[in-house]
């Protein structure tokens, strides 16, 4: 077995209330620099609950709050004092939905340099291409970077949002579900540019499709009832996992 990566992101004890209710109850976790990580579990175990906190999306409801301590390079992101634009140019959201702006497809990508950065045009171009092609989207639209980004299809609407991402130079990427509205020529190619992408950025991504988190994962955390069962190496939670209840989800008997 190598020896094991630097932890880019570490979450320590952490804790999520949506009002009184306990999503997350006590989660420790390594995110593996230029690693990626599935997770996986049955509907309702707290998968996308612990992607939201770890870009800390959970912010614009007063009602949630998290516990715990969320490192980032070894510091907390989970404090009052953290830049939460800032925050969100590291570490990258891709939803399950592809959300293009209702902006060209150069603007798409555009708009987000800007909130950070004031680039020349010419700049601005280059960093145009380079996340487009780093979304593996760029041969694809370089004749129609004017057109709509909602003019294009399913899939590659969602290679878009992930130039998005790419564009601002993040540390980290999360994936929610990403294939989930796609067809499966999409979806290989999403697949195939999360695995080029790793050799960049740190990954999430949480699947309910178990050949898609083999596929693409280092590790697997394995989540049930708000509670982090198992982690491991990929390929060791799919050929022998040490508890009975991730046997039992990665074997199709719940869930
Ligand atoms: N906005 C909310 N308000 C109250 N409770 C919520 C809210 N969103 C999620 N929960 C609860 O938090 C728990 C975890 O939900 P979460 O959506 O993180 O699960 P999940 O594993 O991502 O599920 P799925 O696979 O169905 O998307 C569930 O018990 C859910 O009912």
């Amino acid at each position: 077995m190598s020896a094991t990566p630097a932890e880019k992101v570490s979450v320590k004890n952490l804790r999520f209330f949506y009002g009184q209710n306990l999503a997350l109850k006590g989660i420790n976790l390594p995110l593996y620099d230029r690693k990626v990580t599935a997770f996986i579990g049955p509907s309702g175990c707290g998968k996308s609950t612990l992607l939201r906190v770890l870009n800390r999306m959970y912010d614009l409801y007063p009602k949630q709050r998290a516990e715990g301590e969320v490192l980032l390079d070894g510091e907390n992101i989970l404090g009052p004092e953290q830049d939460l634009n800032l925050l969100r140019a590291r570490i990258g959201m891709v939803f399950q939905k592809p959300t293009p702006f209702p902006m060209s497809i150069y603007e798409n990508i555009a708009f987000g340099i800007r909130l950070y950065e004031n680039l020349p045009r010419s700049e601005m171009d280059d960093r145009v291409e380079a996340a487009l092609r780093g979304a593996a989207l760029w041969d694809e639209v370089k004749n129609k970077l004017g057109a709509s980004g909602l003019s294009l299809s399913g899939g590659q609407q969602q290679r878009l949002c992930i130039a998005r991402s790419v564009a601002v130079k993040p540390d980290v990427i999360l994936f929610d579900e990403p294939c989930s509205a796609l067809d499966p020529i999409s979806t290989a190619k999403i697949e195939e540019l999360i695995d080029e992408l790793k050799a960049h950025y740190t990954i999430a991504i949480v699947t309910h499709n178990m050949q898609q988190a083999a596929r693409v994962s280092d590790y697997t955390a394995f989540m049930y009832l708000g509670e982090l069962i198992e982690f491991d190496e990929t390929d060791r939670i799919f050929t022998a996992p040490k508890q009975r209840a991730t046997q039992d989800y990665i074997t199709g008997r719940f869930g």
